[in-house]
């Protein structure tokens, strides 16, 4: 059996999927729902799919997906990381934890010493995954063995898995692309156009490489599905919640607080990672700032536009 942890809209997307594979259970903390969740319209639960708000049903699958986002995994572990332990855990969370300044797998690894840790990343909307569109992720495992098992456990004749031993890649290019995502959205929403997007993406790209190697990532990882295809999916579709945020953004526009934005805290998190080590990150810090409220989209813009001119 497989459990996921967390029933917002990747995780339910995932439970859907999974069932192609035999029984999954899927659990939420609050499921006021029945038939359909909210966060996923429109796609009724398939037969093989138990939901529940029992984490210990849960909890007795063999192979344990967290389907949370960034920012609240840290406090789950905090509460249930000693049930977890000696598990096989696959995070999805895109991001970086502003408190510890680490990413989902070092968290479940810092909470979970006996757990296997692996990272399932790569681009895809849940109602893609949901509808059974073709989709292509990337199953992160630093266990070579553990990798190839975990790849043909979660791959289904749509969903397919691609593998490799480098976790901190894999994550980061899922966590660091939602800030761009955020840029590319600021420049759309400003009406600054498709030609200032690609510059934005381009040198967000240079951006996360930077700091993805100085985190001991390999280069074909940023290259791959969870780097560069996932960065592709996320700056130019109207799907992302991270490119909509950064529209409204940039065009002054509200957006409701209640969605999960994940590039907004990563920002910030790799605002201070930058300054811890000496690092340059200027569209993370201007999206930082941005979300924070505390410059303008013009002033950010000037800022970006208004750097030394160098080599590239
Ligand atoms: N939605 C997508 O298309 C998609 C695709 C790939 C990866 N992801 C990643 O998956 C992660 C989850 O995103 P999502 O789209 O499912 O978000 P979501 O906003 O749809 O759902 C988040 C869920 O977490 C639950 N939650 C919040 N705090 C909690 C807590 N303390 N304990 C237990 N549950 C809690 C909420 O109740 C909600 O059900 C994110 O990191 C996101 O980047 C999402
Ligand atoms: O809606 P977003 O911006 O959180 O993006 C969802 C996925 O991460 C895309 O791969």
């Amino acid at each position: 059996m497989i459990g996921i942890l967390g029933a917002g809209a990747f995780g339910t997307a995932l439970a859907v999927a999974l069932t192609a594979n035999g029984p999954v259970t899927l659990w939420g903390r609050r499921i006021d729902w029945t038939g359909e969740n909210p966060r996923l319209p429109g796609v009724p639960l398939p037969p093989g799919l138990t939901v529940t708000q029992d984490l210990d049903r849960a909890l007795q699958a063999d192979t344990i997906l967290l389907a949370l986002p960034a920012q609240v995994l840290g406090a789950f572990l905090d509460d249930h990381a000693a049930r977890l332990d000696g598990k096989r855990l696959v995070s999805t969370a895109k991001g970086i934890d502003l408190r510890r300044l680490t990413g989902p797998s070092a968290l479940i690894a810092q909470g979970c010493p006996d757990a296997t840790v692996a990272v399932l990343t790569g681009p895809s909307f849940a109602a893609d995954i949901a509808r059974g569109l073709p989709t292509a992720l990337t199953l992160a495992c630093a266990d070579p063995a553990a990798a190839e098992a975990l790849q043909q456990r979660l791959s289904t004749p749509v969903l397919r898995l691609y593998r490799t031993t480098d976790v901190v890649g894999a994550e980061l290019g899922g966590a660091l692309k939602n800030v761009i995502a955020i840029a590319a959205g600021t420049v759309i929403g400003a009406g600054l156009g498709d030609s200032a997007r690609a510059a934005i993406i381009t040198r967000g790209f240079a951006e996360m490489t930077r700091l993805a190697g100085h985190l001991g990532a390999r280069p074909e990882t940023l290259t791959g599905l969870s780097g560069l295809g996932d960065l592709t999916l996320t700056c130019t579709s109207g799907q992302s919640r991270n490119f909509r945020y950064g529209c409204a953004l940039g065009s002054g526009k509200d957006f409701d607080s209640t969605t999960t934005v994940e590039g907004a805290a990563t920002a910030r998190a790799l605002d201070r990672m930058a300054s811890r080590d000496g690092l340059d990150l200027p569209i993370a810090a201007m999206v930082a700032r941005l979300a924070e409220g505390g410059i303008s989209v013009e002033k950010a813009m000037d800022r970006l536009l208004s750097r030394p001119l160098k080599e590239e």
